[in-house]
């Protein structure tokens, strides 16, 4: 998968392909990344990249050109057609359904504003899709974009080795994930729960699943709301909170 980002900041983007997975998807050619900076786009002796918005206001606004012409060269340099997406405030909110859809493309262009945002021209001309990471305030989209680049790396095939798709698993059921321990046994006077040290693989899933179940019922309703639960995890769930209730 190639993915291009269009920021004021690449050596911020560039940090995930020094670490982790996303380091090693980048190392092992499963993920192919390049940073186009708008300012090497702007042709005045400042290197102007934003300006005062019409209207006034507090702030400035990325200008279009620098902009557009960053995206085309992001455009003209691999021949396989980008989805064109703007991380933006305004965005439909990222989920991980949204994530495999774009892990499955072969190309994208992410665009990270700066300042209070965008000229709009820009988004009309040039972007297909906008996403948002979630509802507060930052000071620019490259976070946001890295969070794409990571999520996304990590349904690409061959970028997790086994010791990390148990992770990927758990979340991939749409719950929380259960609680972790591992040693000491006996932190300050706090134990593990005992299932964990029989080493009886099926009670430990049945333990796994019902606090996973547990948890998304108590901390996210809303991860349930339309989720029809079969038998066996309706069962692990009334368990659950007769336990919670004792
Ligand atoms: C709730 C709210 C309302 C109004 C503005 C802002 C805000 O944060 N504006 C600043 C910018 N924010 C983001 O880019 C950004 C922010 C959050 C999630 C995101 N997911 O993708 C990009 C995202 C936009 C231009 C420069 C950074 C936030």
């Amino acid at each position: 998968m190639r993915i291009d980002v269009v920021t004021l900041f690449p050596d911020l983007v560039n940090c995930v392909s020094g670490c982790g997975v996303t380091g090693r998807a980048v190392e092992r050619g499963i993920l192919d990344l390049h940073c186009w900076n708008p300012r090497d786009y702007t042709e005045d002796r400042h290197r102007t990249v934003d300006d005062r918005p019409y209207g006034g206001g507090p702030g400035m606004v990325m200008k279009v050109e620098p902009l557009r012409r960053a995206i085309h060269d992001a455009r003209q340099a691999d021949t396989v057609p980008p989805l064109v997406v703007y991380m933006s405030p305004q965005g439909r909110r990222l989920d991980q359904d949204a994530v495999q859809r774009l892990a499955d493309l072969p190309r994208l262009i992410l665009i990270a504003g700066r300042y209070e945002g965008i000229d709009e021209r820009l988004v009309e001309l040039e972007v297909d899709e906008e996403w948002s990471i979630g509802d507060y305030v930052l000071s620019g989209g490259e976070l946001a974009a890295m969070v794409v680049i990571d999520a996304c790396a990590r349904l690409l095939p061959g970028a997790l080795g086994d010791e990390d798709s148990a992770q990927q698993d758990s979340f991939m059921t749409g719950l929380l994930d259960c609680p972790h321990y591992t040693r000491p046994e006996v932190y300050e006077g706090r134990g593990v729960p005992q299932v964990l040290l029989g080493g009886h693989h099926a009670e430990i899933e049945r333990w796994r699943r019902k606090q996973a179940l547990g948890r998304t019922w108590q901390r996210r309703p809303d991860l349930l709301e339309h989720r029809v639960l079969d038998e066996a995890d309706q069962r692990l769930l009334d368990e659950y909170r007769r336990e919670l209730a004792d």
